[in-house]
């Protein structure tokens, strides 16, 4: 492709060089540069990519897309100035891959929780109702059948334009995709051809990335801001900001609640451990889904269905009897009589809800037992929250470590600790290594009683000072309560 096209739709400031130059690749990381590549220097978190443009040029960059020029200009290569290179990036990555969000309906799904169930959903309802379907998303991606391994909730730019144009080389349709706060905030997502957007909630998170909750609300409202007029922005307003998200948008506007008035409406009759009544538009359906926040996820998924002109009763059909994504509200049930539940719950709003929903369906005088842990070099003001959140729902809480990451794991659960209120200590325990943890949660557990293991969801892997180790909390429960089926 040459450098003009590349260039298209990207705010510049100067350009000295070859226009007419091919690009062959498209970099961003000085390390992996090749030959005939054109490197961007984008101003990250850690580290400033300006700093690394000798770098790429000796491993054969062609052409330096800059926010800063140095003042030597190398005169063998061609030298871009633009007004922001990461969102540059996002829109040449789009250009590279012949702008395959324009031959795809796509749908974004932001929200602090629930965008891998309301993705996962989407994705497996379509795949029923016999299209070719792609999904973007935190557990795993899908080029219709095949997987592709997620390393990101939202990829990189240029890996995700690679991947929606695997998905049209394969046929597919539809793609459903997470749209993270971090790649609104980092311009993962800009150039990007919308059909529609789904807002599923706004609670604690990531405040270490955005610093203030204000910050994280406008990042999620950006998506929403930059949808095209021809595209749905759907939006769940029983949240206190779910209007706010559509405040701005050219999309046309659609709601979805539980407790009001809505374009999509849902009412739980009955919230059972074998899954959700519910009353959605007037049609009674059961679900295989449990708890009142997949009552949402349900709704979310079915609204975007509708609104992709989809058939309403196939549409419930099909959805009742889907599972959604692997590590959500995951159980088995032990010999005994021990229900141990696997949920990927890592945010404050997360706990509260998979443990008010084990607090509607459980029987009687049973035990709930929390095992939980918070990520290392993630938000550290939600960790007391999370610990006492879990204490005030549980029985007997154990802490444990998430995944560490570069962090002291003791330190971690000294911040847990220090949410738990001086009545709630005695429920307390705190065990580092997690294994150790579930397996004492399962010791401690009585026929009837309740496990939850909270944090890991699907993940197999633990990470620990930088190296990911396998772990799998689903199996583990498996090895210690001996599961009926
Ligand atoms: C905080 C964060 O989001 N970081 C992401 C970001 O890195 P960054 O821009 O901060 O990179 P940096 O290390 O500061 O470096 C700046 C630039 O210099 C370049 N560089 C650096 C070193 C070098 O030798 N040469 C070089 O060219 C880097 O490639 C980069 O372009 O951009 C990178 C490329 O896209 C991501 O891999 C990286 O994800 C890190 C690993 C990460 O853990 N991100 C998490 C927090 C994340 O993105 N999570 C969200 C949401 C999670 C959820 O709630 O679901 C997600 O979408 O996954
Ligand atoms: N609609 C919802 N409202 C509140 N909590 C939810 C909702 N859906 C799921 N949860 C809780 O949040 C956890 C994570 O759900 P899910 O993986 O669908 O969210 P996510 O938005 O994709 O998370 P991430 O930001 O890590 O990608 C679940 O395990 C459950 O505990
Ligand atoms: N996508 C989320 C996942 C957190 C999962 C939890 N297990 C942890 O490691 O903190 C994040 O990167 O913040
Ligand atoms: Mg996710």
């Amino acid at each position: 492709m040459e450098l003009k096209d590349l260039l298209y739709g990207i705010s510049i400031k100067s350009i000295k060089g070859n226009t007419a130059e091919q690009v062959s690749g498209l970099a961003f990381d000085s390390r992996i540069v090749k030959s005939g590549t054109s490197f961007f220097a984008i101003k990250g978190t850690a580290a400033d990519g300006h700093l690394f443009i000798e770098q790429a040029i000796t491993n054969g960059a062609t052409v330096i897309i800059a926010e800063d020029l140095p003042a030597n200009l190398n005169e063998e290569v061609t030298w871009v100035e633009v007004e922001n290179s990461a969102e540059a990036l996002g829109i040449a990555a789009c250009n590279f891959y012949d702008n395959p969000s324009r031959k795809i309906k796509l749908v974004g799904v932001t929200g602090t929780n629930g965008k891998t169930t309301i993705t996962t959903l989407l994705y497996q309802l379509f795949k029923a109702l016999n299209y070719k379907v792609g999904l973007i998303s935190t557990v795993q991606n899908y080029v219709d059948d095949r997987i592709v391994s997620a390393s990101h909730t939202t990829p990189n730019p240029v890996e995700l334009n690679s991947l929606l144009n695997s998905m049209i080389e394969a046929g597919c349709e539809y793609c459903f995709m997470e749209v993270s706060s971090h790649a609104v905030a980092q311009h993962r997502i800009s150039g990007l051809n919308f059909a529609g957007g789904v807002f599923s909630n706004i609670t604690h998170d990531h405040l270490d990335f955005h610093k203030t909750f204000d910050n994280y609300l406008k990042a999620k409202k950006g998506f929403f801001d930059a949808l095209p007029k021809s595209a749905f922005a759907l939006t769940n307003i029983d949240d206190r900001n779910g209007t706010v998200m559509l405040q701005n948008t050219k999309a046309y506007k659609k709601t979805y609640a539980l407790k009001q008035m809505a374009d999509f409406h849902a009412r739980v009759i009955e919230n059972k451990f074998s899954g959700l009544h519910l009353d959605i538009d007037h049609k009674e359906v059961y679900f295989k889904m449990v708890g009142s926040f997949n009552a949402y996820n349900l709704l979310a998924a079915y609204g975007t269905a509708v609104l992709l002109e989809q058939d309403s009763l196939k549409v419930l059909t099909l959805l009742s009897n889907l599972n959604g994504a692997e590590g959500r509200f995951d159980y088995l049930v032990s010999d005994k009589g021990i229900v141990g539940i696997v949920d990927y719950a890592h945010t404050p709003d997360a706990v509260q809800n998979v443990l008010s929903t084990i607090a509607d369906v459980r029987k009687g005088n049973e035990q709930v037992i929390t095992v939980i842990g918070c990520g290392g070099d993630r938000d550290k003001t939600k960790r007391p929250v999370m610990a006492q959140v879990a204490c005030d729902w549980s029985d007997k809480v154990i802490l444990t470590s998430d995944n560490p990451r570069s962090e002291d794991p003791q330190t971690i659960i000294e911040d847990m600790q220090a949410g738990v209120s001086p009545s709630n200590q005695r429920k307390t325990i705190s065990i580092v290594d997690r294994r150790e943890a579930i397996k004492t949660a399962c010791f401690l557990a009585n026929p009837g009683d309740i496990i939850l293991v909270a944090g890991k969801g699907h993940e197999k892997y633990q990470e620990i000072k930088g190296v990911r180790n396998h772990f799998d909390d689903k199996e583990i429960l498996r090895e210690q309560l001996n599961p009926k089926s």
